[in-house]
C-alpha cells in the first residue's frame, strides 16, 4: 500500500489507530484454549470486531516467536486472514531486524516475499548495508527506529554528540539518503510528548508509527498536537488496552468499544486540523 492509499483510508475511517496483536497465550480468554489454534481464534475475533476503526495492524513477532513453530504459523494465518478479507489494512510486522547486508536479504525475503506484510520495523544501528536490503522491494516500507517509547530511549537515543545532535536526530537525517517518505517510516514513542516537534523538524512529511498510547500511558492528545501533519503522518498503535480490554467470553466486543473511543477522538483531532470535514 503507498502513501496516498493510506491516507485516503485514514479519511475515510476518520482514524489513524493501528491494532496491535501481541497476542500472548497467557491473557487471551480460557474458552478459546481449546480451539485447534487459540492465538489465531484471537486474533480473527479482534480483527472482526476492530477493523471498522482501524486502519492498520501491527503483530509483534515476540509474541508468535516465543511459541516456536505453532506461533509462526499462527502468525502467518493472522496475516493471510487480513490480507484475504480486509485488504485495505496496512499491516506491520514488528520485528525490529537489522543485520549485516546478507543476512537482512533473508529477512527482507521472510517478510515481503513469504508473509507479504506492507512494513517491517527495522533497528537503524547496523547502518546503510542493513537497512538497504529492506528496500528494494519498491511497495513494502521499512518502520526505522527513531526515538522508542521506553525509559531506555534516553541511554542512546537522545545522547549528543559533541556539537549538540542527539543520535535520534542522525538517524532522521541520515536515513533520508536511503529512501523518501514513500518508503520510509520512523517509530517515536508517544511517551514522548513535545519531541514530536524535534521530530518534525528533521521529517515533516514521514509517517511516524507511534506506539505507547493507552498501556504506556503516552498522550494521543499531545501526539495529535505536535506530531499530525497535512496528510496525518500518524499510525498510532494501541495493542493491550484495546485487545485485552475484556477477559471474558465477550471481549470481542468490549475490544470494539475500546477501539470506537480511540477512533472517535482521533476523529476529532482530524476535524481539528481540517484533514477531514466538520459534521454538519
Ligand atoms: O518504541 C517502541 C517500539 C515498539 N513498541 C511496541 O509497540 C507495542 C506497544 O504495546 P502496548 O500494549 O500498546 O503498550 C508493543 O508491541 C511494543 O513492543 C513500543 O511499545 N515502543
Amino acid at each position: 500500500m503507498n502513501k496516498q492509499q493510506l491516507f485516503k483510508n485514514i479519511k475515510k475511517k476518520q482514524s489513524f489507530l493501528c491494532v496491535g496483536l501481541d497476542t500472548d497465550i497467557k491473557k487471551i480468554p480460557q474458552h478459546l484454549l481449546s480451539e485447534e489454534d487459540p492465538i489465531f481464534a484471537f486474533n480473527k475475533a479482534i480483527i472482526d470486531a476492530t477493523a471498522d476503526y482501524c486502519v492498520a495492524y501491527k503483530p509483534n513477532l515476540a509474541f508468535y516467536e516465543s511459541l516456536g513453530v505453532k506461533g509462526m504459523l499462527s502468525f502467518e494465518k493472522t496475516v493471510a486472514y487480513l490480507r484475504e478479507n480486509y485488504p485495505d489494512q496496512f499491516i506491520i510486522a514488528d520485528a525490529k531486524r537489522g543485520d549485516i547486508g546478507n543476512t537482512s536479504e533473508m529477512y527482507a525475503r521472510s517478510f515481503f516475499d513469504h508473509i507479504k506484510v506492507d512494513a517491517v520495523t527495522v533497528a537503524p544501528y547496523m547502518g546503510e548495508d542493513s537497512v538497504k536490503p529492506f528496500l528494494i522491494y519498491p511497495e513494502a516500507w521499512v518502520i526505522l527506529l527513531a526515538l522508542t517509547s521506553n525509559k531506555g530511549s534516553h541511554d542512546f537515543q537522545l545522547t549528543e554528540d559533541a556539537a549538540g545532535e542527539r543520535l535520534f536526530e542522525k538517524v532522521l537525517k541520515k536515513s533520508q539518503d536511503w529512501a523518501t517518505d514513500e518508503q520510509m517510516m520512523y517509530v517515536v514513542g508517544a511517551t514522548q510528548g513535545k519531541m514530536f516537534l524535534d521530530i518534525r523538524k528533521h521529517a515533516p512529511n514521514h509517517f511516524l508509527l507511534v506506539p505507547g498510547v493507552g498501556a504506556q500511558g503516552g498522550s494521543l492528545a499531545e501526539v495529535a498536537q505536535y506530531g499530525m501533519n497535512d496528510q496525518c503522518g500518524l499510525l498510532v498503535n494501541s495493542s493491550r488496552a484495546i485487545i485485552y480490554a475484556d477477559k471474558t467470553e465477550n471481549f470481542a466486543n468490549v475490544a470494539r468499544e475500546a477501539a470506537l473511543a480511540v477512533q472517535r477522538e482521533m476523529a476529532g483531532y482530524l476535524h481539528d486540523k481540517g484533514i477531514i470535514p466538520c459534521k454538519a
